[in-house]
């Protein structure tokens, strides 16, 4: 196996081992030894044992219920194609179902993968799903992505024709970025739309997020709470914005559709990562001057 560390939330290939996350080192939570050369392995379904599945369950169950004035409507119709929810879904089934709606695939990942190899999966309309279910302790908080996260969060959207196109593109984008030493700056783009995004619509602000979409707490909060700043989507406004990653995040960014997202990211990003190097950083929450910020 290549040995190659990963800061997950910076997005940064740190290129040795043990993975810098978060606070402390440690390696990601997974069996990389059963990983093939893209980083993707089979996902033994058969391993998962009667309590995981009914833990995924509990999961799915608690975040459905909530879903309705909170999550956007293409999320909502879409939940139902990850099938049953009382087991963990096999991957292979639903790989069918969403290669006929969209021509993605998931595919299982032991956890955490190196960007490139992340990038390279998602160019190829590879969807990488963390086989492994987090604790029963971590019902309500997880550290890294898990089974739950990865696919209730990030499969269902992956069903919607613009979006899906859209995370082909940043993975096409993440290996340009790669080559441009422009990660961190395209990371912040993944975070605050694939993982933080919101949606405005006819009925009002929604979540499409998967960070968003599959946090227990987060999802009412981002959706209704006074406390966080709504900022339109802007690219070079989010590529110059640092975030949270051990706490609700205190900037959200509104697109007003996925064809706006797809299209305001089509440019060439070479002269936009060029400008947004001679910008100041932005620390998460805070705002330009004069910047307007969306009510609730
Ligand atoms: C794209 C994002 O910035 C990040 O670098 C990648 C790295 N590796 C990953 N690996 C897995 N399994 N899941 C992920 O979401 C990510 N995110
Ligand atoms: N247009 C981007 C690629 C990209 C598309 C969509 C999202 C993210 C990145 C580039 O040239 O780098
Ligand atoms: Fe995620």
């Amino acid at each position: 196996m290549p040995d190659t560390a990963i800061d997950f939330h910076s997005g940064i290939n740190q290129g040795v081992a043990p993975v810098t996350y978060g606070e402390g080192e440690r390696p990601p939570r997974g069996d990389y030894a059963r990983a093939r050369a893209d980083y993707t392995c089979e996902q033994d379904w058969a391993a998962y044992t009667p309590a995981q599945h009914d833990l995924y369950r509990r999961l799915y169950e608690r975040q459905a219920a909530q879903l309705p004035g909170l999550a956007c409507q293409e999320f909502i119709e879409a939940v139902a194609h990850l099938g049953a929810p009382d087991r963990i879904p096999r991957f292979d089934e639903l790989s069918e179902r969403l290669m006929r709606a969209t021509g993605w695939q998931v595919v299982a990942v032991p956890g955490l993968i190196p960007e490139e190899a992340f990038f390279k999966l998602l160019s190829e309309r590879r969807f990488p799903v963390t086989e492994w279910i987090r604790e029963p302790e971590e019902f309500d908080y997880v550290v890294e992505p898990d089974v739950f996260h990865d696919l209730f969060g990030h499969v269902p959207l992956l069903f919607n024709p613009v979006f899906a196109d859209y995370m082909q593109a940043y993975g096409a984008g993440g290996l340009k970025a790669s080559r441009l030493d422009a990660c961190e700056l395209l990371a912040r783009l993944y975070w605050y739309t694939v993982e933080f995004g919101l949606i405005a619509t006819p009925e009002g602000l929604r979540a499409y997020g998967a960070g968003i979409l599959s946090s227990a707490g987060e999802l009412r909060h981002s959706v209704t709470s006074p406390e966080p700043k709504r900022v339109g989507f802007e690219l070079e406004r989010i590529m110059r914005t640092r975030y949270k990653i051990d706490s609700y995040q205190t900037t959200y960014f509104v697109i007003d559709s996925f064809d706006q997202l797809f299209e305001a990211t089509a440019p060439d990003f070479t002269p936009i990562y060029a400008r947004v190097r001679q910008l100041p950083t932005l620390e998460a929450g805070e705002l330009l001057p004069g910047e307007a910020i969306r009510a609730v």
